[in-house]
């Protein structure tokens, strides 16, 4: 069977990459995504900010919706401390056996787990199966008009706890205007705008933080 994007995106980093190496794979996919094939990775203007709000949130369990290749999973567990662990979730199977290559390659698998399914299915299996009591850290990007309710599905659940950081991509472009709605006027988060473009391209977007009061 032809083999999609997604795998061309693998075999560059297989090819380019240094296993073990994390920085070389988030290089390695950005050069592929620039240069030959776009493809819908946080990229790298928008992967320093998150760098920096992943680095002074400092968190032990995080949730990634969202997982495409792996790049995001990648990028951020090159920063975390020993012990801690990323959850992340994909509806694709086809993306979700690519991002396990990728991040098997990188040397991350100790601290990543991809979970393959729906974001609807997943979380509320989070507390029983996967032994999370409240997440420090999710990073939101997925799909535009799942943002809202899965943030939505975090509160009733009590997954999140005085202090939990979410980051969404993609707030401009597509954009997720319910779910800025919810966040900013709900008068449960402290939110903050970071305004960047789309990855590998001049469009307007942004990532928002909100962080949850209680
Ligand atoms: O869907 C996305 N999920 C997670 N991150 C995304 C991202 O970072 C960027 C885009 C994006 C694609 C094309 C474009 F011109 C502008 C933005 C998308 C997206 C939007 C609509 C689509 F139809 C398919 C992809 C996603
Ligand atoms: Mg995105």
């Amino acid at each position: 069977m032809a083999q999609g994007k997604e795998h061309r995106i693998l075999d560059h980093v297989l090819k380019n990459a240094v296993r073990g190496d994390p920085q070389s794979v988030v290089d390695s996919i950005d050069q592929y995504c620039s240069q030959k094939e776009w493809a819908m990775n946080v990229g790298d203007e928008k992967g320093l900010i998150l760098d920096q709000i992943v680095k002074e949130t400092d968190p032990s369990i995080l949730l990634e919706l969202g997982t495409y290749c792996g790049y995001s999973a990648i990028r951020i567990a090159r920063l975390l401390k020993p012990g801690a662990r990323l959850l992340t979730v994909e509806i694709n199977p086809v993306h979700a056996a690519v991002a396990k290559q990728m991040v098997d390659f990188a040397g991350v698998q100790d601290k990543v787990q991809i979970l393959e399914g729906s974001t609807q299915e997943i979380i509320p299996k989070l507390k029983a199966e996967y032994r999370v009591e409240k997440l420090d850290f999710v990073f939101i990007d997925h799909f535009k008009d799942k943002y809202r309710p899965d943030t939505q599905l975090l509160e009733d659940l009590g997954l999140l706890r005085i202090g939990s950081v979410l980051v969404a991509d993609n707030v401009v472009c597509p954009g997720s205007p319910e779910f800025l709605e919810h966040v900013r006027k709900s008068g449960r988060y402290d939110c903050t705008n970071y305004p960047a473009h789309v990855e590998y391209s001049e469009k307007l977007d942004a990532l928002e933080k909100a962080v949850f009061k209680g």
